[in-house]
C-alpha cells in the first residue's frame, strides 16, 4: 500500500493557521492538530498533568494546566520552555503516529505544526504549506486576543522563525491577507491539486 502524501502546515502567531487547517479538512484532507493534541494532554485528566506539576509546581489543577500561569513561567525563560517541550513534544509525536496509522488510506494528510521550522519538522513531511498575511494584519488580529499585550506579542515573535523566512522555505504559501472566501478558494485548489498528484504518484508505483 502507498503511504499518504504528508503536508506540514505552519505559520507564525495569528496568521490564520487554525482557520486554514479547518478549510483543508472541509476540502477532504485529514488534519492532525498538534496544538489540539497539546490541549488534550494538558486538559482535564490530561496524561501530562503529573509530569508538568512536578516540573512546574502550582501550574495545574483538576481542570488541567493553567495556561496563562505556565506561559508566564516559560515564555520568558528559554531553559524552562525547553523543560516543558521535553515533556510535551514526545507525547505529541506519539499521537501524530497514531493519527497517521488511522488515515493510512488517505491520499493526502496534513500535520498542523505551529513550530514546524523551529523544531525541524520539515524532515517529517513531504511538502510544507505556510500560512501568511501582511505584518499589520497579523498584529491587529493578535492584539485583539484576551490577555495579549504588545510586549508578549513581540516576545512570542522573537521565538518564531520570521514570516519572510517561512515563506521562502515553503513549498506552498496560503495568503490570508484577503477575504476568508478568497483563502478558502485557494485552499480548495491546492488540496485538489495535491490529491491528484498523490493519486498519480500512487498509480506510477503500481
Ligand atoms: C506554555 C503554554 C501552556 C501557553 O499556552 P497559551 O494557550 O497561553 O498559548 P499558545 O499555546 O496558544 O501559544 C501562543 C503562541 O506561542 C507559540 N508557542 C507555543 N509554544 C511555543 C514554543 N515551545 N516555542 C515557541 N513558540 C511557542 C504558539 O505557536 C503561539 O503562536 C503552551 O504554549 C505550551 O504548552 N507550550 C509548549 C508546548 C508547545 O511547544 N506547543 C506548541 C507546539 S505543539
Ligand atoms: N483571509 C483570512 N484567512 C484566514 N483567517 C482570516 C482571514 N481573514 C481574517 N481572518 C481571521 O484571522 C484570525 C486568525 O486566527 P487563527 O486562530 O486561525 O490564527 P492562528 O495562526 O491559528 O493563530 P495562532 O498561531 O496564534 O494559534 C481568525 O479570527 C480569522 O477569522
Amino acid at each position: 500500500m502507498t503511504k499518504p502524501l504528508i503536508l506540514g502546515l505552519t505559520g507564525s502567531i495569528g496568521m490564520g493557521k487554525s482557520t486554514v487547517a479547518r478549510m483543508f479538512m472541509d476540502a477532504g484532507v485529514p488534519v492532525f492538530d498538534a496544538d489540539a493534541a497539546v490541549h488534550v494532554l494538558q486538559g482535564r485528566d490530561g496524561a501530562l498533568l503529573p509530569a508538568i506539576e512536578a516540573e512546574f509546581p502550582g501550574t495545574t489543577s483538576a481542570a488541567g494546566v493553567d495556561r496563562v500561569k505556565l506561559g508566564e513561567l516559560v515564555f520568558g525563560d528559554p531553559a524552562a520552555l525547553e523543560r516543558l517541550e521535553a515533556i510535551v513534544h514526545p507525547a505529541v509525536a506519539t499521537m501524530r503516529q497514531e493519527f497517521l496509522l488511522g488515515h493510512a488510506d488517505a491520499p493526502v494528510v496534513m500535520f498542523d505544526i505551529p513550530l514546524l521550522f523551529e523544531k525541524n519538522g520539515q524532515d517529517r513531511v513531504d511538502q510544507v504549506v505556510v500560512v501568511s498575511a501582511p505584518a499589520d494584519a497579523q498584529r491587529e488580529r493578535v492584539l485583539k486576543r484576551p490577555g495579549m499585550t504588545p510586549e508578549k506579542f513581540a516576545h512570542i515573535l522573537s521565538l518564531q522563525v520570521p514570516d519572510a523566512e517561512k515563506r521562502a522555505r515553503a513549498d506552498h504559501v496560503i495568503d490570508t491577507g484577503g477575504t476568508l472566501a478568497r483563502t478558502e478558494a485557494a485552499v480548495a485548489v491546492l488540496a485538489d491539486r495535491l490529491k491528484q498528484q498523490a493519486k498519480d504518484n500512487a498509480a506510477r508505483l503500481k
